[in-house]
């Protein structure tokens, strides 16, 4: 009963999935000269790039902007603005909404599901020149910046306050806020911080329509009926452009200290994330997992200073462990603590631990887990699949997937190269990376639906953390119901009628 169910439900799940892909984009207006002469009235000639004239960008000096990280996904607009203020942002998007022309907020792009970079030749609002931090309030840690501050500068602000951004993530030194918050980026230490629903006390949003909804709170507590901002953190751009954020920062941690764990098998994850929990307690801020196999390709392109020899010598895989607390010798003393009360016990569930001893070492570690996205793309093209599985199930994911490629012939150097896994344990957050030598329709076949109907089989959800974008829009009812994807497009309806902002992003 319950495979025949299966079964049907793989044979719908197909029909939608064909459905979905021939779906078409809203019909747009491609920007004109008239339009161009018309952002000249309030925006400065060094605001507008466009190949159109009376402006003279060429095409090569578009192309950061219109394709995305992975070169995945190519853009084909013509102008690309970028508006200093939020008024600014305002009557772009009020013109454009007259005008039905699309629109793409882009922050750093750094995205990996192709949601920031236009599908057609819709205008690209870049955020980039929106920059400044508008206040910070050392007593309450709330932090008020423009949307395009880029994450890694806003922390440098914050360091002197004794405060960090509640957020971290390998991006960081081109990532946008305004981005994160968009995309609701999670990163490396939700574990300690929580997700941006919690953090974010605050936005700045420009609707469709032009109108500024100022909704910069900076308060901690504020129950006074819908909670507006929560729809636009992980909108993706699609119901309007963030242009400043509030947040609440976190106080600075006094002492920083990471190991990197070798694991003789994957098994001996979860327990050792129960006893690493235990022992830690609140000082634990990250609990990363990378299988053996990426650990190689981070070595191979040069992420990170490689582990010994003899520490990666029957390894399995690596767990990095963070601890941030108030006092070293504290602290010190629990991850050795740790450390012993692993290697000592009568089944090892570690071979070795590479503890960091200063600063520079504690940054080497990262280097190795923050480098790995890196890595994968020197080798070659990244199917990405940034998923929700139980944690009992990252490696059976990774593997199922592997042996599925290969059934299909498929696992060779001309094809899939590499089937990997790394993520947040601490999240349920896995990163399924299937790199090929090149995209082609018969990996992207034989890899979907594939992947998403083993997500769902778990009960998962088919995007973590980096966002719906371009590239799962097809499978979005994987993990949404047809009723909450109906009230999610009565959601878009209602804030954009005519369909302008981010188009055949998140919703088809
Ligand atoms: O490369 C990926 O698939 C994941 C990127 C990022 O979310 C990470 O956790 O490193
Ligand atoms: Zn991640």
């Amino acid at each position: 009963m319950l495979a025949s169910r299966y079964i049907s439900h793989r044979l719908a799940s197909r029909q939608l999935l064909r459905r979905a892909h021939s779906a078409a984009l809203p019909k747009l207006n491609s920007v004109d000269a008239d339009d161009i002469a018309h952002f000249s009235k309030f925006l400065p000639s060094s605001a507008i790039l466009s190949t159109l004239p009376p402006a003279s960008t060429t095409s090569s000096e578009l192309s950061p902007f219109n394709n995305d990280w992975m070169n995945k996904y190519h853009g084909k607009s013509t102008t690309v603005l970028r508006p200093r203020t939020a008024q600014e942002v305002s009557e772009i998007v009020k013109y454009c909404n007259e005008r039905g022309i699309g629109i793409v907020p882009q922050g750093g792009n750094t995205g990996l599901v192709g949601g920031g970079v236009p599908l057609q030749d819709e205008v690209i609002l870049s955020l980039g020149n929106m920059n400044k931090v508008r206040s910070f309030d050392p007593v309450s840690g709330i932090l008020v910046a423009d949307a395009g501050c880029i994450l890694e500068s806003l922390s440098e602000y914050l360091s002197p306050h004794h405060h960090i951004v509640p957020l971290d993530l390998g991006a960081k030194g081109s990532c946008q806020i305004g981005g994160n918050v968009s995309t609701n980026a999670g990163g490396l230490r939700l574990l300690r911080y929580g997700s941006l629903h919690g953090s974010v006390l605050g936005l700045e949003v420009v609707l469709p329509d032009g109108t500024i909804l100022n909704q910069l709170s900076t308060l901690r507590k504020d129950n006074t009926g819908y909670d507006l901002k929560q729809l636009f953190i992980g909108a993706e751009g699609t119901l309007g452009i963030v242009t400043g954020v509030s947040i609440l920062a976190a106080p600075a941690p006094q002492s920083s200290n990471n190991v990197i764990l070798a694991l003789p098998k994957f098994d001996n994850v979860l327990p050792l994330f129960v006893e690493a929990k235990k022992q830690l307690s609140e000082i634990l801020s990250a609990f990363e997992f990378f299988d053996r196999e990426v650990y190689e390709l981070a070595v191979k392109h040069g992420q990170g200073r490689a582990l010994n020899e003899e520490d990666v010598a029957g390894a399995e895989c690596f767990v990095l462990v963070e601890t941030s607390g108030g006092k070293r010798e504290h602290d010190e003393e629990k991850l050795n603590g740790l450390l012993e009360s692993l290697m000592e016990s009568d089944t090892p569930l570690i071979n070795t631990g590479v503890l960091s001893q200063s600063p520079s070492q504690f940054s080497q570690l990262w280097a190795i887990r923050e480098g790995l996205t890196e890595a994968v793309s020197k080798e070659g093209k990244a199917y990405k699949y940034d998923i929700s599985v139980p944690l009992a199930k990252f490696k059976e994911v990774v593997d199922t997937t592997r042996e599925h490629i290969r059934s299909k012939g498929l696992l060779h150097d001309d094809a899939v190269k590499h089937v990997v896994g790394y993520g947040h344990v601490g999240d349920g957050n896995l990163h399924l990376n299937v790199v090929a030598a090149n995209y082609t329709p018969e990996i992207e076949a034989a890899l979907e639906p594939f992947v998403y109907e083993l997500v769902a089989s778990y009960k998962g959800s088919i995007s973590a953390e980096h966002g719906i974008g371009a590239m799962k829009v097809h499978a979005l009812q994987y993990s949404k119901s047809a009723e909450s994807i109906e009230w999610m497009k009565r959601i878009k309806k209602l804030f954009d009628p005519r369909g302008i902002m981010n188009p055949g992003k998140v919703l088809e």
